[in-house]
């Protein structure tokens, strides 16, 4: 019965000694498996000791004290190195009720890695595990999630993830970014237009949503969807159907819904800027994105990342450039600590970049420009928007370079650049 399984699996017993196994698991793991004595982490683990005694959760532990089905992600020790898995764990009873062990079935995670693997999510920490967590359960289903994080968290990275682990990897992931889309803008891109709709449509041209058909859509930063679109948005998710900007006929496209944002979406429905139905429709499944902060204890696995794809890949950071990279903010997240790495490694006259090489805000004595005038009165406090105003306008008349620049410049993507020129309704001087 368990090789019917087309998953790694094997049936254990509460002392962790697997009792029967699957092709798929041999293959999984280099280690040979003698039924009746190897321990489950003896072979994933390399380790004689349960993985809670290592910081992870035990699914058999969890499955013993709910006598339910448990899950886990956790790190295993494979014939191809390091590797994530989604354990799922379902106790095995007999006809009377009594436990007679446990099914442990493994999914491998290939979207995510511990050490730097091109195309793939670094990290380990608690967080991200849990994170990684949630997107797999999210994938196994076409339930509509929502991403939320600060930005440079990852947001796009873990939409496309949740995509390429679920059923619909095969078909397209179309982004849908809703900063700066105008009411006909919206429709046109989103939906298509006919041949004459409109002075220009020269040739019919078909929507986002329709090329999306089968597969998955990102609607990124969908705080930004003016009221009066919000009612379409939610039409075409109701419904799934709509017509071309022109068109008489109703079309149908069949996709998965990933939105993001890095507002609070409940804040804004409160505030009566975003639609309450809008938002119960889009949250089915939310996932947090934690911030680079949160998860400090993934810095060297991504500085070391970001170094082998760059095109300093020869250059390492010394001791002291890594300790300060680890005890910094990031208010940027990991698109900041990416153009720090890349900043540092261009500065660096030697393989060894050293602290001096890092930019200054990163540097121990660093205050900010703001910080600097330090304040005299709790009246003088200035909310953080009024300071990235004042800040903004003032760049937006000084500055000579491209919007891309400036965006490298301010450490964030030239989306979030636009979304805050919209947002404060500031036009770069030199354009
Ligand atoms: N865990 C990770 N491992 C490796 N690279 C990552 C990871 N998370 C994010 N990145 C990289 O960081 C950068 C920012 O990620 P992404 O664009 O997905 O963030 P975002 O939250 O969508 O940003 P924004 O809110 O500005 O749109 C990208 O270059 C992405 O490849």
């Amino acid at each position: 019965m368990i090789n019917a399984i087309d998953k790694p699996a094997i049936f254990i017993t509460p002392d962790y000694v697997i009792h029967a196994v699957n092709q798929a698991y041999l293959e999984t793991y280099n280690t040979q498996v003698i039924l009746g004595q190897s321990k489950c982490h003896q072979i994933s683990h390399h380790s004689n000791e349960p993985c809670d005694k290592h910081g992870e959760e035990c699914p058999l532990q969890q499955c013993q004290s709910t006598a339910r089905a448990a899950n886990a992600v956790h790190i295993h020790s494979t014939a191809h190195g390091k590797s994530y898995c989604d354990i799922l764990m379902k106790p095995i009873k007999d006809n009377s009720g009594k436990v007679l062990g446990y099914l442990e079935v493994l999914d491998a995670i290939d979207y995510a890695s511990t050490e730097s693997k091109k195309g793939t999510m670094v990290g380990q920490s608690a967080p991200f595990k849990q994170m990684l967590n949630r997107i797999n359960r999210a994938s196994q289903s076409s339930i509509a999630v929502l991403l939320q994080g600060e930005t440079g968290a990852g947001k796009e990275l873990v939409a496309k993830a949740v995509h390429q682990a679920s059923s619909r990897n095969d078909k397209p992931f179309v982004v849908i970014e809703c900063t700066g889309l105008s009411e006909n803008l919206f429709e046109s891109e989103l939906f298509g237009y006919e041949k004459g709709a409109f002075t220009g449509a020269t040739t019919s041209k078909k929507g986002l949503i329709e090329i999306a058909h089968g597969g998955t859509v990102f609607f990124d930063e969908i705080g930004d969807v003016p009221m009066n679109m919000q009612v379409k948005l939610l039409r075409l998710l109701e419904t799934q159907c709509y017509r071309a900007v022109g068109g008489l006929k109703q079309k149908r496209s069949d996709f998965r819904l990933v939105s993001a944002s890095h507002k609070n979406l409940l804040d804004l429905v409160e505030k009566g800027e975003f639609r309450r139905d809008l938002y119960y429709r889009i949250a089915g499944f939310p996932i947090y994105l934690p911030s680079l902060r949160e998860r400090l204890d993934d810095i060297p696995g991504l500085v070391n990342h970001f170094i082998k794809y760059s095109e300093y890949k020869h250059k390492r950071f010394s001791a002291n450039a890594l300790n300060l990279l680890s005890h910094y903010a990031y208010p940027g997240n990991i698109r900041e600590l990416k153009n720090i790495i890349e900043q540092s490694a261009l500065i660096a006259n030697e393989d060894i970049i050293h602290s001096s090489d890092l930019p200054e805000s990163v540097q121990p004595n660093h205050t900010s420009t703001d910080n600097k005038n330090t304040l005299k009165t709790a009246t003088e406090l200035m909310s953080l928007d009024d300071v990235e105003y004042a800040y903004l306008s003032q760049v937006c008349q000084q500055f000579q370079g491209s919007p891309a620049e400036l965006a490298i410049k301010l450490n964030i993507s030239v989306r979030t650049l636009y979304r805050k020129l919209q947002r404060y309704e500031l036009k770069l001087t030199a354009l």
